[in-house]
């Protein structure tokens, strides 16, 4: 039985599946530093250690779950088609497990890994295997970098960043033929989901505007060290090579005001005096504007709307709008929004029913109504991913 422990010490060089004779599993070898052949050389603890190669813990709090079976290693690396020419974007490298497997079929692998020690293992590795040359590694949080430009992505991702992750990928600006991620199964799950679906919500519907997914296959939590509570599983992310037109800053805005609250109908939603202000203020600004652009190339930096934004009065934007709209004018303009539901069939259907091209149109019709979301007088900058 292993023992449960928040992190672990492990031998990175050990990190890898073996069985014993009868077929038994051996992680506990790899799990806990000290093993039975380990206190054997008790005596000269020194020289094990030095044989052994460094030792770390490993932190769940990074994800860090080391994939161990080369079955599965294999099938992921099968599975994303990869090209002799490709450069692969792997995202949180560990040991290298994955990047030694990915090296020996593509012409170069750029690995963005957060934790120096795993890097520090991770070019070891790839250096015994002569692969130096093709190996760029990023040692910085993925989320705050930069990618160089890449033709596929192929990783075992730390769990935990999944969903901004999945969104900077399909939502960024470099062009990609795939993402095969190694993920959490409910979230895989997530995406994977269609309308109507319990598991729909509004993840799923911003990636799959701009992004086919594909089911791979499952993977047992007992294929990693050490072994979570998870299972997860591998899904094959598509861009879609023409999208919809639409406003992306737009949309975005427009699907959380939608999935705000997914089980509530749109008529229910619209009719919320909060969410009423807010567009109220939007739709003025557009109004003034007159300038909501059709244009896809905007990459993320579309969108940035948070709620409880506070005026240099110390007013929350709520109070301070609601004291100048009079309540004649909200009530031309919720009638003026409902109107548009109700017309369009919308006011008691709820947003996790609906697929991408009803919710294209509803926004189409209220864009065209004089109804806008986006609220362009704010910080354009990382909207999308502030927003995750
Ligand atoms: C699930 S492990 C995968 C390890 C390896 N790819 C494998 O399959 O065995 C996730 C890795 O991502 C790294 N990591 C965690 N957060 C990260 C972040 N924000 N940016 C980059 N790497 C991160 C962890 O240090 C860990 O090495």
């Amino acid at each position: 039985m292993f023992r449960k422990c928040r992190s672990i010490r492990a031998d990175p060089s050990r990190l890898l599946w073996r069985r014993d004779g009868g077929g038994q599993l051996l992680q506990a070898e790899c799990m806990h530093a000290r093993t039975r052949e380990d206190d054997g050389r008790r005596g000269s603890e020194k020289g094990a250690r030095e044989a052994r190669g460094p030792e770390f813990r490993l932190h769940k709090s990074k994800g860090q779950h080391i994939l161990t079976n080369p079955r599965v290693l294999d099938s992921i690396v099968r599975r994303a088609e990869l090209k002799p020419g490709d450069t692969v974007l792997e995202i949180g490298p560990g040991t290298g497990n994955l990047t030694l497997k990915l090296l020996e079929v593509s012409r170069k692998v750029v690995a963005v890994e957060i934790d120096g020690r795993m890097v520090d293992t991770l070019r070891k590795r790839v250096a015994d295997r002569g692969f130096e040359d093709r190996l760029t590694v990023i040692q910085k949080d993925a989320l705050k970098t930069q990618f160089p430009p890449f033709d596929i992505v192929v990783a075992n991702i730390p769990y935990q960043i999944s969903s901004p992750l999945v969104i900077k990928l399909v939502y960024g600006k470099i062009q990609f033929r795939s993402a095969t991620l190694l993920l959490q199964k409910e979230f895989a799950r997530r995406l994977l989901a269609n309308p109507g679906d319990s598991e729909y919500n509004r993840l799923a519907v911003n990636v799959k505007l701009v992004a086919d997914v594909e089911f791979a296959m499952d993977v047992s939590k007992r294929d990693f060290l050490p072994v979570p509570k998870v299972d997860s599983s591998v899904v094959i992310i598509r861009p879609k090579t023409e999208l919809p037109k639409v406003n992306l800053a737009e949309w975005w805005a427009f699907t959380r005001t939608c999935f705000g609250k997914k089980n509530k109908t749109l008529g229910a939603t619209f009719k919320q005096k909060r969410k009423l202000m807010e567009i109220f203020k939007t739709s003025t600004l557009a109004g003034l504007k007159k300038d909501v652009a059709i244009n896809n190339d905007d990459g993320i930096s579309g969108v940035s709307v948070e709620d409880g934004d506070i005026d240099e009065e110390g007013n929350s934007e709520e109070e301070s709008l609601s004291s100048s709209v009079p309540e004649g004018e909200m009530n031309l303009f919720k009638d003026k929004i409902v109107g548009v539901l109700r017309a369009e069939g919308f006011e008691d259907k709820r947003p996790s029913k609906l697929s991408n091209d009803e919710l294209l149109h509803l926004l189409a019709v209220l864009n065209h109504a004089g109804v806008y979301f986006h609220n362009q007088a704010e910080s354009q900058q990382n909207a999308v991913l502030a927003d995750v």
